[in-house]
């Protein structure tokens, strides 16, 4: 395939892009006042605004020609067929298949009634818990389910259970994932481990951070309820069943899901098992049947309308034309926060690629990198930078329609802010002093959801995966692996002894920063 840097349809955007003359989405608003109304799009049932992003009605119609030229239309049938799209792993990417009810062969293995399947053994085994007949080792119902993974497999049960707190009316779900302890002791330390319930959540059952806190858990329980308790407070969510009953459970407290589930793609698996015990399977589906609803639409709607799609039209558009280099994701809901580091992995852990799908070095810029944070916190921080620095940068914001809290006029407060922050971007201010005056001219997509419930947040969430898979595809890079993760890792393995003050550091420059923090350890 031709690199996408010298695709006939992106050097005709780029054109474009110089005939357009820097016009931003401020002049494209005064010459064309119906612009609202084009540039919105439906997607299930949240809705797009692409209005404040310097595009015209023509650059739309071009970075479609453009998708065409890529094979976004291909490369969406082929990752919902089933086929091994990751391809160094030789693996499917069908996450997809965990939310609907169709029929896929993954290497020509009918993949539904598995899932069927792990779904009703979800639906029981949460049932237990929540109407309290799984009980503990001295016979105490669940409070407290903890959920032990990192990345993929904490990311997105983390942020839907804070998301969906307003109905969480089961046990209270917590998340542990750092290697730091500290983390461990100042979340256990909090409860009471006879109606505590650890999930832990792996895909491979091998990933360090899980381990080192799945092995406190254990002693944990083991130091107040005895050996024999490990049955009664853990279960495992795992792709490597195996490994989760050679650590030392029984083989029916393990929620085996298929290898074709990619770690950050696992809240729709049995890594959600901590959201189905808080907020009671009912929800869960839910959360599934928004995520399908999107799935079904990427699948069939035309590129033109196609709201994932758009978003990765545009933000190719506004990395590789326009030079962003950062792009913001902007929560005006308390509850999602969690929404901000859950994008920020799935885009830059799936489109941080330097090489194509060839393994050809790649001359263009790929993943921006992702930050952002809940508004109105972040206008009190990061959003100078956003309005006055000096460099360019996209933003979504994320607006709920319907109030979340008790008091409405705060929420249309709320909403006037998200709505005032995206006005400054696009207009900006000129003033006679410099320092007030800011520039404008910045591109922002407000993603509005009706109401902050299972559904839609399962919207949400589909629309961010299929965006960063059409942007993966239209760069012609593997979204579905990570392997620059795991230099660092082997790194730590080997300087571990030194770490322990037991052996010699690898390197020079290791042997030194060992020095400095031992010395400082000594110091107190
Ligand atoms: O689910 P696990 O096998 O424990 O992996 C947890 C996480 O760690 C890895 O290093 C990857 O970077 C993530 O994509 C993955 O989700």
């Amino acid at each position: 395939m031709i690199p996408f840097s010298r695709s006939p349809a992106w050097l005709q955007l780029l054109a474009h892009r110089d005939a357009l003359g820097g016009k931003t989405a401020r002049e494209l608003w005064r010459a064309d006042p119906a612009r609202g109304a084009k540039l919105t799009v439906g997607c299930a049932e949240l809705a797009l605004d692409f209005s404040k992003q310097p595009v015209s009605e023509e650059t739309l119609a071009s970075l479609c020609a453009l998708a065409r030229e890529r094979g976004l239309p291909e490369a969406i049938a082929a990752l919902f067929s089933g086929a091994p799209v990751n391809t160094t792993e030789r693996r499917a990417a069908l996450h997809m298949a965990l939310r609907g009810d169709e029929h896929t062969t993954v290497g020509g293995v009918d993949v539904l009634p598995e899932i069927q399947r792990g779904r009703e053994r979800m639906r029981m085994f949460s049932q237990a818990v929540r109407e309290g007949h799984w009980k503990g080792a001295t016979g105490a119902p669940v409070r407290h389910v903890v959920g032990l993974g990192i990345g993929g497999s904490s990311l997105g049960p983390k942020l839907a259970a804070k998301a969906l707190h307003a109905i969480a009316d089961g046990p209270q779900a917590h998340f542990i994932e750092n290697l730091d302890p500290a983390e461990f002791d100042d979340t256990v330390g909090r409860l009471d481990p006879a109606a505590t319930l650890f999930v832990i959540a792996s895909k491979t059952f091998t990933t360090e951070e899980t381990m080192a806190n799945a092995a406190s858990a254990r002693a944990w329980i083991e130091r107040s309820l005895g050996p024999g308790a490990v049955d009664r407070h853990f279960v495992a969510a795992t792709a490597s069943p195996e490994r989760a009953t050679a650590w030392g459970l029984a083989a029916c407290n393990v929620f085996p899901f298929p290898e074709w589930v990619g770690g950050r793609f696992s809240l729709w698996s049995e890594v959600g098992l901590p959201v189905a015990i808080a907020v009671g399977m009912t929800a869960f589906d839910r959360l599934l049947a928004g995520a399908h609803a999107v799935d079904l639409e990427f699948r069939s709607k035309p590129l033109e309308r196609n709201a994932p799609v758009l978003l990765a039209l545009l933000s190719v558009w506004n990395r590789n034309a326009l030079g962003c280099a950062s792009h913001v994701v902007l929560p005006y809901a308390a509850r999602l926060t969690g929404l901000t580091p859950y994008v920020q992995a799935l885009e830059m852990e799936s489109n941080g690629k330097r090489v194509d799908r060839d393994g050809t070095l790649l001359d263009f810029a790929t993943a921006p990198a992702v930050f952002g944070g809940e508004g109105t916190p972040g206008q009190h921080a990061f959003h100078q930078w956003l309005h006055q620095g000096t460099d360019a940068v996209s933003s979504d914001f994320i607006v709920v329609a319907r109030p979340m809290g008790s008091d409405a006029d705060r929420h249309a407060r709320l909403v006037a802010h998200a709505a005032a922050q995206s006005e400054a971007l696009m207009n900006g201010v000129e003033t006679p002093e410099p320092w007030r005056s800011c520039p404008g001219g910045r591109a922002s997509t407000t993603i509005v959801m009706p109401a902050l419930d299972p559904f839609h947040l399962g919207s949400l969430l589909a629309l961010y995966e299929h965006k960063v898979f059409a942007e993966g595809a239209l760069w012609g890079i593997n979204s579905f692996d990570q392997w620059g993760v795991e230099l660092g890792k082997k790194i730590a393995g080997s300087i571990l002894p030194a770490a322990r003050g037991e052996g010699t550091a690898p390197d020079a420059a290791t042997a030194h920063l060992l020095s400095v923090i031992h010395k400082l350890a000594q110091s107190g």
